[in-house]
């Protein structure tokens, strides 16, 4: 059941952290794959990918070569770029420390690559290589070093471009290892993409992401035990949506409830709803405030209006009086929480219900509010005997989870969800969905986050799609939550800057309907 299907295990899609790397690096010399070879076929392919991008190149192109194997890397590729007629100069921060280092630059230097003595000139107009340190750096760097570089950066005639990790930046989390570390217009990952890359906080320094294949066997990626998934908008085309049959009767085509809205927050409703409806799915109905319980018909017709909820003295929803009325059990998925209001007393009371319900139970902003000011606090989830999924984003997990530590928002919605045996939807500049076996890491996906009621949309959407999935397969795993939001993000990364959640709800609509009848024909 929990195979993997999407996306596929492949070293373009695989994380790894430093050690996950190096092991696999080092199985791969034990089976006999020379060292040189692997160095030489790294240099290879990232001179090839560099040739491609000739205006890079033409000012020249001066690579900084460090110590161990990542320098040695670099002198691979000034010595490729060297033969094909570029200006290429060199220069060594520090004494070299790897044979086969030294071995590249003794040849690099005896065809006629000139060797600097002094750091080169920020200000020129050749391409900077930081062939410093890569995949095992371990501690801070010099700063005058990663100085040099930010100055490049910032001269705009130019590009730095950073062989498999920028200097100064910590392969496993992400961050430098002090204050600064390289920042680069484009980092080049050789083998497989370091988990540091893909977090959040690898943003300003890394640029464009860029894989660079060296031939790493499926054999030794399937023995990779924590997989962590990088997924991107080039993945939605291998997702396949479930074809339902025209004629089936609208309850066997997804029945979801959405449970969302307060006086004080009637908008946030609305838009879950109008997720749900995107999502395709044959019954969306909704518990609601009265506000918004009055004109849902107009802009959403096909809604069925389960119940009314009361608001307290503040505007807050109140579920109790609606939940105690309502067969759950009727229902394929169940979402609460956008736009509720928090009122303790009520989740006291309700929390029963939910804790009961035998569906998939959706959790999102307000609810996981709720739960951390309880007196359960994030124990509710592990009293559930059923599927949860929450979709926390960096403050709502800390309230929810001050326990769990970890360096990385990955390592952060692993642990959650392996302690807590849910479904984590961790939302940051690129988010992460996570079980306690896997996880996916979004990636290219920043850009589409920030804007208001994005969260709410997604929450209906998530809950409609996952009714509709859940009528083929009774135990969906996590990684239909990832195509979810992949699809959600995808839509929103097609609306023009400024639209509103609304606007992104009707690009929704469209992406699913189209992707269907793509799928159809
Ligand atoms: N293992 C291999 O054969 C291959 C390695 N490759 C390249 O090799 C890199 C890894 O090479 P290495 O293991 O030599 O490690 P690095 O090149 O990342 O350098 C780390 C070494 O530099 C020293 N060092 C670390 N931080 C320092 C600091 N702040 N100041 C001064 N010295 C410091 C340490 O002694 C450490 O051994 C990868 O990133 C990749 O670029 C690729 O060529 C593919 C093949
Ligand atoms: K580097």
């Amino acid at each position: 059941m929990n195979e993997i299907v999407w996306p596929t295990i492949d070293s373009k899609h695989l994380i790894v952290d430093s050690k996950q790397m190096l092991i696999v690096e080092k199985e791969m010399f034990s089976d006999g794959m020379p060292q040189e070879a692997l160095m030489e076929k790294a240099g290879i392919q990232i001179s090839r990918w560099l040739l491609k991008k000739k205006p890079l190149l033409k000012n020249g192109i001066t690579v900084f070569i460090g110590p161990g194997h990542n320098g040695g890397d670099g002198a691979v590729i000034a010595r490729e770029l060297f033969l094909k007629g570029f200006y290429v100069q060199v220069w060594c921060p520090f004494p070299i420390k790897k044979t086969l280092t030294n071995d590249h630059l003794n040849y690099l230097t005896s065809i006629g690559v000139t060797k600097l003595v002094e750091p080169p000139d920020a200000n020129g107009k050749d391409l900077w290589i930081d062939a410093v340190f890569g995949n095992n750096q371990t501690r801070k760097v010099d700063d005058r070093l990663i100085k040099l570089f930010n100055q490049k950066f910032h001269n705009k005639y130019s590009k730095v471009i950073s062989i498999d990790i920028p200097t100064g930046l910590c392969p496993d989390k992400g961050q430098p290892f002090l204050d600064k570390a390289v920042k680069a217009d484009y980092t080049l990952a050789i083998g497989l993409n370091k988990i540091g890359l893909t977090q959040d906080s690898a943003l300003p320094f890394i640029g464009e992401l860029h894989h660079i294949d060296v031939g790493v066997p499926i054999s030794k990626l399937s023995k990779v035990d924590k997989k962590i998934f990088k997924v991107t908008y080039k993945d939605l085309k291998n997702i396949d949506l479930p074809s339902l049959p025209k004629n089936s009767n609208k309850y066997k085509r997804g029945r979801t409830l959405l449970i969302a809205g307060s006086e004080k927050y009637p908008g946030a409703a609305y838009l879950a709803l109008k997720g749900a409806i995107s999502s395709g799915a044959g019954y969306v109905s909704a518990v609601l405030p009265e506000v918004v319980a009055e004109s849902i018909w107009q802009v959403a017709p096909e809604i069925v209006l389960k119940d009314i909820m009361q608001s307290n003295q503040n505007g807050n929803a109140s579920l109790f009086g609606a939940l105690k009325n309502i067969d759950l059990s009727a229902f394929d998925s169940v979402a609460v929480g956008p736009g509720i209001g928090i009122d303790n007393d009520d989740w006291q009371k309700s929390k029963d219900y939910l804790l009961d319900y035998g569906g998939l139970l959706i959790l999102d902003a307000d609810a996981l509010n709720r739960i951390s000011e309880s007196k359960l606090g994030a124990n509710f989830f592990l009293e559930r005997k059923f599927k949860t999924w929450i979709t926390p984003h960096s403050k709502e997990f800390r309230r929810l989870f001050p326990n769990i530590n970890s360096s990385t928002n990955l390592g952060l919605a692993l642990d959650a969800a392996k302690e807590f045996n849910i479904g984590i939807l961790f939302k940051g500049a690129n988010s992460i969905v996570a079980d306690s076996k896997k996880v996916w890491q979004l990636f290219g996906t920043d850009s589409q986050t920030a804007r208001a009621g994005l969260g709410d949309l997604l929450s209906g959407f998530i809950a409609g799609s996952s009714a509709i999935d859940l009528t083929f397969c009774r135990n969906i795993t996590a990684e239909y939550f990832a195509k979810y939001v992949l699809l959600h993000s995808f839509a929103a990364s097609k609306c023009k800057k400024g639209s509103n959640a609304s606007a992104i709800g009707d690009e929704l609509s469209k992406l699913m309907r189209n992707k269907k009848m793509r799928q159809i024909s």
